[in-house]
């Protein structure tokens, strides 16, 4: 099963792998063809009635592949309204060619002539609300001929997530959908037909710039909206907490605060005036700084907990009460992740460990990602946690789903630059479910390192990460 908009970054995510997505429409019409012919007996009478989005272009397509039949194309609308430059292509292929064309300027003469099937095309995925003007008339037309009703993704006027009408819809007996079952078309009395278009199955399995369209910043967003995130790190590492916290903020964070020794918390507040520091006494986190962070937590929609903590048995046992006693949302790295097995903890955790870290946990170790996904996978699903393992190709699963990312350089493998990663992590797990908050930050962190590595060569520093990251993150996508 796949959302309307999960299949709008997947395809997306194809087309950056070279498949764009004219070609996805060609697989997509010859599909719908497929099936008409199918349910049609040779030489029937098919009138295709279009839409001017793509769903309209799929059966422009399907119209080419639908030779011997008598074959009628009725285009609702002007031809120079069609709202894509994909659809006008194949629009302008059917009319050079000679094709059967019509252009209805009103929907009320829309004649149907009494065809054996009708392919509907008017609206897909793209529709908002119920069907308008001069769509409602043309569902009507549908639904008041005796054809056979092949609809193509979705009848038009249904919602393909929930399966629900807004106002007036076909009532198709067939669907052909591409790709994976759409939610909306379970509860629906058609025969479904789930056609392969020929996506890649790297599109769904890789990040990729797809994956950035569940960031979305409506315009009217109020201040909070985005994330309050508290790191709590610094000790021994004080570099490591002012790296989180400012890769918090550039990942979006509305606000940042740093919890940290007051030993480093002039340090931290050095590295950048937009970060809050919120020190605790000593030169590291101990069971007595418990109440002071837990305040500090309850009033954060995330924590990330651990960069620079370090490994004192007095850290370790503050953290380890911190988390039994957590219920929020929590990005774990570093040395704080050992903690996690032991912990028995209502919180929703991510957790990023490299591959030595993982093995420190109990997890598995593999040198190739293709043989870790799995076991990696049964390990989250026994933590009960997310994991986001670090590694030339990151696996990112939650037992049930699994991403891999393949951003990211040798240039990367200086310190820091896995704090910068967790302080992304942060921001994006205020607002999205675990798996893509880590899957966001991982292609975000690996594609900002791929491009200072572009730029300038290896040897970059952490911090040459913290610009990038706004771009590879919001760069590009329409909000
Ligand atoms: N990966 C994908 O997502 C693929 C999508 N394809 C096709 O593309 C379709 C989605 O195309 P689009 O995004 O262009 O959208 P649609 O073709 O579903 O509809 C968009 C058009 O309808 C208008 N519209 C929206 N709501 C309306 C309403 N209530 N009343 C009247 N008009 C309304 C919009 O202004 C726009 O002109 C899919 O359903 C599928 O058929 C395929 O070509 C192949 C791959
Ligand atoms: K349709």
């Amino acid at each position: 099963m796949i959302t309307a908009d999960r299949m709008a970054a997947v395809d997306e995510n194809a087309a950056a792998l070279g498949v764009p997505r004219k070609q996805l429409m060609e697989s997509s019409g010859n599909a719908v063809a497929r099936v008409v012919q199918r349910v049609a007996d040779p030489g029937a009478a098919v009138a295709l009635v279009c839409g001017r989005g793509n769903n309209g272009g799929d059966a422009f397509v399907a119209a080419r592949f639908l030779d011997g039949d008598d074959v009628t194309v009725h285009l609702l609308g002007r031809p120079e309204s069609i709202g894509t430059d994909i659809a006008r292509e194949n629009w302008a292929a059917l009319t050079a060619a000679d094709y059967e064309t019509r252009v209805v300027r009103d929907s009320r003469s829309l004649a149907l002539d009494d065809p054996d099937v009708v392919v509907d095309a008017l609206l897909g995925t793209g529709v908002t609300g119920a069907p308008r003007q001069p769509e409602r008339t043309a569902v009507e037309a549908i639904n008041g001929t005796d054809a056979t009703v092949v609809a193509v993704d979705v009848p038009s006027g249904v919602d393909a997530d929930t399966g629900e009408a807004a106002g007036v819809a076909v009532d198709a007996d067939h669907v052909v959908t591409f790709h994976d079952a759409k939610p909306g078309l379970e509860p629906l009395d058609a025969t479904v037909t789930v056609a392969d278009i020929g996506i890649p199955e790297a599109a769904e399995r890789f990040t990729g710039p797809g994956d950035r369209r569940l960031l979305s910043r409506p315009a009217d967003a109020h201040k909070g909206a985005f994330g309050e995130v508290l790191v709590v790190g610094g000790g021994p590492y004080t570099g490591a907490p002012a790296l989180a916290g400012q890769a918090a903020m550039r990942a979006g964070a509305d606000l940042v605060r740093v919890a940290c020794p007051q030993a480093v918390a002039s340090e931290v507040q050095g590295f950048e005036e937009g970060l809050i520091v919120r020190p605790f006494d000593g030169d590291r986190l101990r069971i007595d700084h418990l109440e002071h962070v837990q305040e500090l937590a309850a009033a954060h929609d995330t924590v990330v907990l651990g960069p620079g903590l370090g490994d004192h048995e007095a850290t370790l046992a503050a953290v380890r009460d911190f988390l039994a006693d957590y219920d929020g949302r929590a990005v774990v790295d570093a040395d704080a992740l050992g903690v996690v097995p032991d912990v028995d903890t209502d919180a929703t955790l991510l957790c990023t460990p490299h591959q030595g870290e993982l093995r420190g946990m109990g997890g598995p170790s593999a040198d190739d990602w293709r043989d870790r996904l799995d076991a990696v996978a049964d390990f989250a699903a026994e933590l009960g946690h997310t994991l986001l393992v670090k590694g030339a190709h990151d696996v990112i699963t939650d037992g049930e789903r699994a991403r891999v990312n393949r951003t990211g350089n040798p240039g990367m493998t200086v310190g820091g630059t896995g704090d910068v990663l967790a302080g992304a992590a942060g921001a994006l797990l205020s607002t999205q479910r675990p798996v893509d908050a880590g899957a966001l930050a991982a292609y975000a962190n690996g594609l900002a390192g791929d491009r200072v590595v572009d730029r300038q060569g290896y040897g970059l520093l952490a911090s040459d990460l913290l610009p990038e990251l706004p771009r590879t993150l919001w760069g590009g996508v329409d909000a």
